[in-house]
């Protein structure tokens, strides 16, 4: 019985870009968090130290940094493509390259009513995300949201679940629901109005949650992809992530104060996780795992 190196990838890791789009007084700004891993003839390095193939994850880096320079980083979708390209075209061993990238966003500060030209405060937490993946002259984009939370004070039930000796929690039709979404929807093609297709697909998602009537978190989650799939024709499939952020309510009867549904105790741990993935039946899976949804 012999031993063999199995799948593996290798690359860097979140490099922190930042760029300045300096052509006109009132400046533009890109805040990127870039990960690259490259597949391929990687066998010699792993069974004998060999780095004859191994172009260096420093370079990877640097590459990171002089390809934004070279030409306006753009959309995330289109420079990761740019770049995975760059690896798989420029190195013989690369086979495949995935690009990672995690997009800050920044707001002007507004300045005696007008939005300020190189001032700018962090638009909370949310991110937008893409994965790329490069496989010889194909290309994959599953690109994403992260942390975008939401909470909706009522028009939220969780009730009929079964019930063991271990169980405490009593059924409620009226509740808060919260969570932080974290998306990840997979192309069809690479021919799309990519910051277009974002703000469809979010608004989307913050409508349907809005809108449905929750008898559970799992039904929220299935609502807000289908309403993406039915509107966006070009996203085979879309997986979702959702902590349940618990509110649970204080119980005031000790200080003898009826709570009408209105004061709750927000806990951050441990927190119920709901994810799942919703696919369209007639759709072609992703060629292989490495260019599918990835985990979160
Ligand atoms: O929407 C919910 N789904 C669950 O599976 C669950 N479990 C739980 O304790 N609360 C909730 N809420």
């Amino acid at each position: 019985m012999g031993i063999v190196i199995g799948q593996n990838q290798y690359g860097k890791a979140e490099c922190r870009l930042v760029t300045v789009d300096r052509s006109s007084d009132r400046h533009n700004i890109k805040d990127l968090n870039v990960s690259t891993s490259l597949r391929g003839a990687f066998d010699e390095t792993h069974l004998t130290g060999d780095n004859s193939n191994v172009l260096p994850t420093d370079t990877q880096k640097n590459t990171v940094f002089a390809l934004a320079k070279e030409s306006p980083v753009g959309e995330i979708e289109d420079f990761a493509l740019r770049l995975g390209r760059h690896f798989v075209d420029s190195q013989e061993p690369v086979e495949g390259a995935r690009v990672l990238i995690d997009e800050y966003s920044w707001q002007r500060i507004p300045v005696d009513g007008a939005d300020h030209d190189h001032s700018f405060s962090r638009a909370g937490e949310e991110k937008r995300t893409t994965a790329v993946t490069i496989d010889g002259s194909q290309a994959y984009v599953v690109s994403g949201l992260k942390d975008l939370v939401v909470l909706k004070s009522t028009g939220s039930e969780f009730w009929g679940y079964p019930k063991d000796k271990y169980t405490t929690l009593t059924e409620t039709t009226d509740r808060i629901l919260a969570t932080a979404v974290t998306a990840r929807w997979r192309y069809l093609s690479t021919d799309v109005n990519w910051a277009k297709s974002f703000e469809a697909i979010r608004s989307t998602m913050l409508e349907a949650f809005a809108t449905t009537h929750s008898y559970a978190l799992q039904q929220t989650l299935y609502e807000m992809g289908k309403a993406v799939l039915e509107q966006q024709p070009d996203v085979a499939e879309i997986r979702m992530s959702l902590p349940n952020k618990h509110n649970f309510l204080y119980d005031l009867e000790p200080f003898g104060l009826n709570n009408e549904n209105e004061v709750y105790i927000a806990a951050d741990r441990p927190y119920g996780l709901i994810e799942g993935t919703v696919t369209r039946d007639d759709v072609q899976p992703a060629p292989q795992a490495w260019y599918s949804l990835p985990e979160f």
